[in-house]
């Protein structure tokens, strides 16, 4: 990527909505979404690789330069009162997104932030996110990455402590379960929901069924991903 920000510019993937946030503690709720170009991990089977994959995507004609002052106008003109910034990982812009989130709480909306738990958000963007939706990556789901690149242990302690972090394990098998009851154990996460991977609504569906009853045994919440059981793998819902 050349291309270069000012410091109160975002470089954008997409956004959209009135949706509903899909996953986790918030799904069903009306909300509009923007995400952020860029990420620092390479999962193989993500759902948004045209925000990072210069392999598969030509990164230049997907990122949209978009000033906060732009994108405050539009969320606030819309009739929702939750906005979800995501990505890519949003957390590698995140200077530049203390205005956001300060000016969207400011003009009385909640703010969630989906991210990978690999970077600390800085206190000045803590103090204005309503809640942070840590969706740390397991062994399968970020198959061919190193532990060390997928986990980073010190920054999961953090938002655990943060207050204003839940955390959304990405479920491929039960065996997966077993990965996160330890880092759940060793760093005090919660509130811990489990939520199936899929592209589909049958292998959401089907996974589900599958973890439900020994994720409840562990003690952990469930999501399902309520956009793609609506409408499917669609790029903006
Ligand atoms: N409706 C809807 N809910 C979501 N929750 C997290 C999403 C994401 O892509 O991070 C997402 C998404 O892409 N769409
Ligand atoms: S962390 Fe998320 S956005 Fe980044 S590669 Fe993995 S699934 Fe995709
Ligand atoms: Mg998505």
């Amino acid at each position: 990527m050349t291309i270069t920000l000012a410091d109160d510019e975002l470089l954008v993937a997409e956004r959209f909505g009135p949706t509903v946030q899909g996953e986790g503690p918030s799904t069903g709720r009306r909300a509009v979404f923007v995400r952020l170009m860029n990420c620092n991990l390479t999962c193989k089977t993500c759902d948004t690789p045209y925000t990072w994959d210069d392999s598969r995507f030509d990164l230049d004609a997907e990122a949209t330069v978009t000033s906060v002052s732009d994108l405050l106008a539009w969320a606030t003109a819309q009739p929702v009162d939750l906005v979800v910034i995501t990505g890519g990982e949003p957390l590698i812009q995140q200077r530049r997104l203390i205005a956001l989130a300060q000016g969207l709480v400011d003009a009385g909306l909640r703010v969630e932030i989906e991210t990978n738990g690999t970077i600390a958000p800085a206190p000045d963007l803590l103090a204005w996110v309503s809640q942070f939706n840590v969706s740390p990556k397991l062994s399968t789901f970020g198959a061919g990455m190193p532990a060390s690149k997928r986990i980073k242990r010190r920054v999961l302690g953090h938002f655990a402590v943060s207050g204003r972090a839940v955390f959304k394990f990405v479920v491929s098998s039960i065996a997966d379960l077993d990965e996160i009851t330890e880092l759940v154990s060793s760093h005090d996460l919660a509130p811990v929901y489990v939520m199936p991977e899929g592209r589909t609504a049958e292998e959401v569906t089907r996974r589900l069924a599958e973890i439900a009853d020994p994720a409840i045994e562990r003690g952990f919440h469930l999501s399902t991903r309520l956009h793609l059981l609506t409408w499917g793998d669609q790029r903006g819902r």
